[in-house]
């Protein structure tokens, strides 16, 4: 009993690095020295690399074919994201892709699919801890989206401090409702706090999916370019964050987004069995099948 209090006093992503250590015994592949961010970090999911001049990090998704987020990708993503935030000299980190014309596919619905339930439970925790880690970053954290960027996606972008989008015909929206399932709370508080409660609102219920000049007009979005520039700008829009005193904006960040982690942080636990409730029901199962089937004639 004890030492469950004392872990509850603990943040959930600093419960989870213990988790990942303990239970999953995960490593990334290193090249060059383990004690600092100087050389690139990449797993089969990303990649992940700093320079060391502008202490700008660069995390790169290349999950194929979609960017799908399951287990492993999760995985990843929370040890990448860790390993960022605790190298001193990293100041800001740009999330994207080295796939064409895809950010994330969101959730990867094979691991809703017919789940095993234990591993869909550590999936969602892991979700969640993902979740937390980067909307609750120290860093700077800039989006540069050259791709869709639906559900799951979208949450990843949301989450940055500022998205830089493609011009072209991507999309980048929470669809789940298209698929017969509904965005949990912290999804839903992390468009509120993106582009305010009516236009969440509407966007959610439609499971609206945003060509990149109305993600611009709503503010889903901060800033169009053209598809080869989005790293660029991102990078340049960087620069401006970090001319600003860190520990005012840090603060200023915190004040503005810790209630929303903080809501999940106390409902963790809940919110998972919600989930695997939800998901497990054959009404979810049968529209997750359906969807499946439909996104694999897609392709005829
Ligand atoms: C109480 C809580 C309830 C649960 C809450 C869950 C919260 C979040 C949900 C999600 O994030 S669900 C995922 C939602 N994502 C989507 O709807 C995107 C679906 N995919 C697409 O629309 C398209 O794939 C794309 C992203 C626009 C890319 O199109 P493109 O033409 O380039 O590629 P495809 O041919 O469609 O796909 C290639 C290949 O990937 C498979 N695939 C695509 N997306 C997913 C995915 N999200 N999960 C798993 N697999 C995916 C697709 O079926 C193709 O497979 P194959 O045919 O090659 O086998």
């Amino acid at each position: 009993m004890a030492v469950r209090t004392l872990l509850g006093l603990l943040r959930p992503w600093q419960q989870f690095r213990t988790t990942i250590i303990t239970l999953r015994g995960k490593t990334l592949v290193e090249h060059g020295c383990a004690r600092s961010m100087s050389t690139d970090t990449t797993t089969d999911n990303l990649t992940l690399s700093l320079d060391s001049k502008t202490g700008i990090a660069t995390l790169e998704m290349h999950r194929k074919p979609v960017n799908g987020l399951n287990l492993e990708m999760l995985t990843d993503l929370n040890i990448a994201l860790e390993k960022a935030e605790n190298e001193k000299s990293c100041k800001g980190l740009v999330l994207t892709s080295g796939l064409p014309k895809i950010f994330s596919a969101g959730l990867d619905i094979l691991e809703m699919y017919q789940p095993k339930p234990e591993r869909l439970a550590e999936f969602w925790r892991t979700l969640q801890n993902m979740w937390m880690r980067l909307y609750g970053s120290r860093l700077v954290t800039i989006a540069a989206i050259a791709g869709h960027s639906p559900a799951g996606g979208c949450l990843m972008a949301m989450s940055c401090d500022y998205r830089v989008m493609a011009t072209g015909k991507y999309a980048i929206g929470l669809n789940e409702t298209l698929l017969g399932i509904v965005a949990p709370f912290w999804f839903r508080d992390t468009m509120v706090n993106t582009i305010g409660h009516r236009e969440t609102e509407r966007a959610l219920q439609l499971g609206h999916l945003y060509g990149a000049d109305e993600a611009l007009k709503v503010g889903l979005v901060d800033h169009l370019c053209d598809q080869e520039e989005v790293v660029k700008a991102a990078t340049e829009e960087m620069s401006r964050w970090l001319k600003v005193n860190a520990v005012a904006r840090q603060l200023s960040k915190s004040a503005m987004r810790q209630a929303t982690i903080d809501k999940l942080v106390v409902r963790q636990e809940q919110d998972i069995e919600d989930f695997m409730t939800f998901v497990q029901r054959d009404a979810v199962q049968k529209a997750l099948g359906f969807y499946l089937q439909s996104l694999r004639e897609k392709r005829g």
